[in-house]
Protein backbone atom coordinates (compact mmCIF):
# COMPACT_ATOMS: atom_id res chain seq x y z
CA UNK A 1 0.00 0.00 0.00
CA UNK A 2 1.30 3.18 -0.64
CA UNK A 3 0.34 5.65 2.00
CA UNK A 4 0.73 9.55 1.29
CA UNK A 5 0.70 12.29 3.64
CA UNK A 6 -0.57 15.33 2.95
CA UNK A 7 0.26 18.24 5.01
CA UNK A 8 -2.00 20.81 3.50
CA UNK A 9 -1.36 24.19 5.46
CA UNK A 10 -1.69 22.78 8.99
CA UNK A 11 0.86 24.33 11.32
CA UNK A 12 2.91 21.09 11.93
CA UNK A 13 6.92 20.90 11.60
CA UNK A 14 7.07 19.93 8.19
CA UNK A 15 10.70 18.57 8.41
CA UNK A 16 9.89 16.63 11.89
CA UNK A 17 6.63 14.90 10.72
CA UNK A 18 8.99 14.09 7.43
CA UNK A 19 11.12 12.71 9.69
CA UNK A 20 8.97 10.66 11.29
CA UNK A 21 7.07 9.58 8.04
CA UNK A 22 11.05 8.50 7.24
CA UNK A 23 11.82 6.41 10.21
CA UNK A 24 8.59 4.80 10.09
CA UNK A 25 8.47 3.82 6.46
CA UNK A 26 12.03 2.47 7.37
CA UNK A 27 9.76 -0.26 9.46
CA UNK A 28 7.42 -1.47 7.14
CA UNK A 29 6.59 -3.19 3.10
CA UNK A 30 4.34 0.00 2.91
CA UNK A 31 5.09 2.87 0.47
CA UNK A 32 5.58 5.90 3.32
CA UNK A 33 5.68 9.63 0.77
CA UNK A 34 5.05 13.01 2.58
CA UNK A 35 3.73 15.98 0.53
CA UNK A 36 4.48 19.41 2.30
CA UNK A 37 3.94 23.18 1.02
CA UNK A 38 5.90 24.19 -2.09
CA UNK A 39 7.36 26.72 0.33
CA UNK A 40 9.34 23.04 2.78
CA UNK A 41 10.10 20.72 -0.41
CA UNK A 42 13.39 20.89 -0.33
CA UNK A 43 13.74 20.62 3.58
CA UNK A 44 11.83 17.69 3.70
CA UNK A 45 13.37 16.29 0.96
CA UNK A 46 16.96 16.83 2.57
CA UNK A 47 15.84 14.63 5.37
CA UNK A 48 15.61 11.40 2.45
CA UNK A 49 11.74 10.90 3.06
CA UNK A 50 9.94 10.61 -0.72
CA UNK A 51 8.76 13.85 -1.06
CA UNK A 52 5.55 15.32 -3.39
CA UNK A 53 3.93 18.78 -4.63
CA UNK A 54 0.71 19.43 -3.47
CA UNK A 55 0.07 20.65 -6.95
CA UNK A 56 1.63 21.94 -9.94
CA UNK A 57 0.20 24.67 -12.70
CA UNK A 58 -0.37 23.48 -16.38
CA UNK A 59 2.65 25.84 -17.25
CA UNK A 60 6.28 25.77 -18.61
CA UNK A 61 8.99 28.21 -17.55
CA UNK A 62 8.32 32.02 -18.64
CA UNK A 63 5.49 34.81 -17.82
CA UNK A 64 3.94 32.70 -15.20
CA UNK A 65 4.11 34.75 -12.01
CA UNK A 66 3.13 33.13 -8.64
CA UNK A 67 2.17 29.89 -10.13
CA UNK A 68 4.12 26.54 -9.69
CA UNK A 69 6.23 25.16 -12.07
CA UNK A 70 6.78 21.28 -11.87
CA UNK A 71 10.36 21.70 -12.63
CA UNK A 72 11.12 23.53 -9.77
CA UNK A 73 9.31 20.98 -7.47
CA UNK A 74 11.73 18.32 -8.88
CA UNK A 75 14.38 20.72 -8.37
CA UNK A 76 13.97 20.60 -4.85
CA UNK A 77 13.54 17.22 -4.46
CA UNK A 78 9.51 16.17 -5.45
CA UNK A 79 9.41 12.91 -7.20
CA UNK A 80 5.27 13.53 -7.54
CA UNK A 81 2.81 15.69 -7.08
CA UNK A 82 -0.98 15.75 -6.50
CA UNK A 83 -3.33 17.37 -9.03
CA UNK A 84 -6.55 18.66 -8.38
CA UNK A 85 -6.54 18.12 -4.70
CA UNK A 86 -10.12 18.69 -3.32
CA UNK A 87 -9.12 21.94 -2.16
CA UNK A 88 -7.41 23.40 -5.13
CA UNK A 89 -9.43 22.10 -8.39
CA UNK A 90 -8.78 22.81 -11.07
CA UNK A 91 -10.85 22.70 -14.76
CA UNK A 92 -10.29 19.57 -17.34
CA UNK A 93 -7.87 21.30 -19.38
CA UNK A 94 -5.75 22.50 -16.65
CA UNK A 95 -5.58 18.92 -15.16
CA UNK A 96 -4.25 17.54 -18.65
CA UNK A 97 -1.88 20.53 -18.72
CA UNK A 98 -0.59 19.53 -15.64
CA UNK A 99 -0.14 16.16 -15.88
CA UNK A 100 1.52 16.88 -19.22
CA UNK A 101 3.75 19.92 -16.67
CA UNK A 102 4.70 16.87 -14.33
CA UNK A 103 5.42 14.09 -17.06
CA UNK A 104 8.09 16.80 -18.50
CA UNK A 105 9.54 17.33 -15.10
CA UNK A 106 9.70 13.08 -14.17
CA UNK A 107 6.80 13.80 -11.51
CA UNK A 108 4.84 10.79 -10.55
CA UNK A 109 1.25 11.95 -10.81
CA UNK A 110 -2.07 11.18 -8.70
CA UNK A 111 -5.25 13.30 -9.93
CA UNK A 112 -7.93 13.70 -6.95
CA UNK A 113 -11.59 13.48 -7.67
CA UNK A 114 -14.61 13.59 -5.64
CA UNK A 115 -16.67 10.61 -7.15
CA UNK A 116 -16.06 7.29 -9.24
CA UNK A 117 -17.38 9.49 -12.82
CA UNK A 118 -15.00 12.43 -11.97
CA UNK A 119 -12.04 9.13 -11.45
CA UNK A 120 -13.10 7.89 -15.22
CA UNK A 121 -12.27 11.16 -16.69
CA UNK A 122 -9.26 11.80 -14.37
CA UNK A 123 -7.94 8.09 -15.67
CA UNK A 124 -8.60 9.01 -19.12
CA UNK A 125 -5.68 11.74 -18.34
CA UNK A 126 -3.11 9.33 -18.34
CA UNK A 127 -1.79 9.65 -14.61
CA UNK A 128 0.18 6.86 -12.66
CA UNK A 129 -2.79 7.51 -9.76
CA UNK A 130 -5.73 8.92 -9.37
CA UNK A 131 -7.25 9.30 -5.61
CA UNK A 132 -10.74 9.41 -4.77
CA UNK A 133 -11.68 11.78 -1.97
CA UNK A 134 -15.71 12.58 -1.42
CA UNK A 135 -14.94 16.34 -0.04
CA UNK A 136 -17.75 16.19 2.69
CA UNK A 137 -15.49 13.14 4.71
CA UNK A 138 -12.26 14.94 4.41
CA UNK A 139 -10.64 15.88 7.60
CA UNK A 140 -13.69 14.74 9.52
CA UNK A 141 -12.00 11.53 11.15
CA UNK A 142 -15.09 9.56 9.64
CA UNK A 143 -12.84 6.99 7.18
CA UNK A 144 -14.64 6.87 3.44
CA UNK A 145 -13.57 3.65 3.56
CA UNK A 146 -16.25 2.86 6.11
CA UNK A 147 -18.65 5.60 5.63
CA UNK A 148 -18.74 5.16 2.05
CA UNK A 149 -17.58 1.88 0.77
CA UNK A 150 -19.45 2.02 -2.64
CA UNK A 151 -17.65 4.83 -3.43
CA UNK A 152 -14.19 3.66 -3.29
CA UNK A 153 -15.15 0.08 -4.94
CA UNK A 154 -16.73 2.46 -7.89
CA UNK A 155 -13.93 4.66 -8.17
CA UNK A 156 -11.51 1.16 -8.82
CA UNK A 157 -14.42 -0.07 -11.65
CA UNK A 158 -14.60 3.44 -13.15
CA UNK A 159 -10.40 3.71 -13.19
CA UNK A 160 -9.90 -0.15 -14.50
CA UNK A 161 -12.69 0.43 -17.02
CA UNK A 162 -10.37 3.46 -18.87
CA UNK A 163 -6.98 2.76 -17.78
CA UNK A 164 -6.05 -1.11 -15.74
CA UNK A 165 -2.38 0.85 -15.79
CA UNK A 166 -3.86 3.61 -13.52
CA UNK A 167 -4.07 2.92 -9.53
CA UNK A 168 -6.33 4.31 -7.19
CA UNK A 169 -6.13 5.36 -3.97
CA UNK A 170 -8.55 6.68 -1.44
CA UNK A 171 -8.50 9.25 0.83
CA UNK A 172 -10.68 11.57 3.71
CA UNK A 173 -10.90 10.87 7.18
CA UNK A 174 -8.72 7.84 7.10
CA UNK A 175 -5.98 7.60 10.20
CA UNK A 176 -5.92 4.03 11.46
CA UNK A 177 -4.51 0.66 10.23
CA UNK A 178 -7.85 -0.49 10.20
CA UNK A 179 -8.77 2.26 7.78
CA UNK A 180 -5.93 1.54 5.57
CA UNK A 181 -6.74 -2.33 5.54
CA UNK A 182 -10.70 -1.44 4.91
CA UNK A 183 -9.27 0.43 1.62
CA UNK A 184 -7.28 -1.98 0.55
CA UNK A 185 -9.80 -4.74 0.97
CA UNK A 186 -12.26 -2.07 -1.50
CA UNK A 187 -9.23 -2.33 -3.91
CA UNK A 188 -7.64 0.73 -4.02
CA UNK A 189 -4.02 0.59 -3.81
CA UNK A 190 -3.20 3.26 -1.57
CA UNK A 191 -4.37 5.89 0.94
CA UNK A 192 -3.96 9.90 0.99
CA UNK A 193 -4.47 11.22 4.50
CA UNK A 194 -3.77 14.59 5.94
CA UNK A 195 -5.32 15.19 9.59
CA UNK A 196 -4.93 12.48 11.02
CA UNK A 197 -0.96 12.58 11.11
CA UNK A 198 -0.85 16.26 10.17
CA UNK A 199 -2.85 17.23 13.23
CA UNK A 200 -1.93 14.51 15.73
CA UNK A 201 -0.17 15.06 19.00
CA UNK A 202 2.49 12.45 18.13
CA UNK A 203 2.78 12.13 14.15
CA UNK A 204 4.97 9.29 14.52
CA UNK A 205 2.95 7.17 16.78
CA UNK A 206 -0.25 7.90 14.28
CA UNK A 207 2.26 6.68 11.50
CA UNK A 208 2.98 3.43 13.64
CA UNK A 209 -0.75 2.55 14.06
CA UNK A 210 -1.32 3.66 10.29
CA UNK A 211 1.14 0.67 9.10
CA UNK A 212 0.82 -1.75 12.00
CA UNK A 213 -1.48 -3.97 10.57
CA UNK A 214 0.33 -3.84 6.73
O1 LIG B 1 -5.14 15.11 1.10
C1 LIG B 1 -5.72 14.54 2.01
C2 LIG B 1 -7.15 14.44 2.06
O2 LIG B 1 -7.81 15.62 1.73
C3 LIG B 1 -7.69 13.79 3.30
O3 LIG B 1 -7.60 14.64 4.41
P1 LIG B 1 -7.97 14.02 5.85
O4 LIG B 1 -7.09 12.81 6.01
O5 LIG B 1 -7.64 15.11 6.80
O6 LIG B 1 -9.41 13.67 5.82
Amino acid sequence: MFVLVNLKTYPCDPVAVAEAVRDVDETTDARLAVAPQAAHIERVAETGVETWAQHVDPIDHGSNTGHALAESAADAGAVGTLINHSERRLKLAAIDGAVRAAERADLETVVCANNPAQIGAAAALGPDAVAVEPPELIGTGTPVSQADPDVVEDAVEAAANVDPAVSVLCGAGISTGDDVVAAGDLGAEGVLLASGVAKADDPEAALEDLVEPL
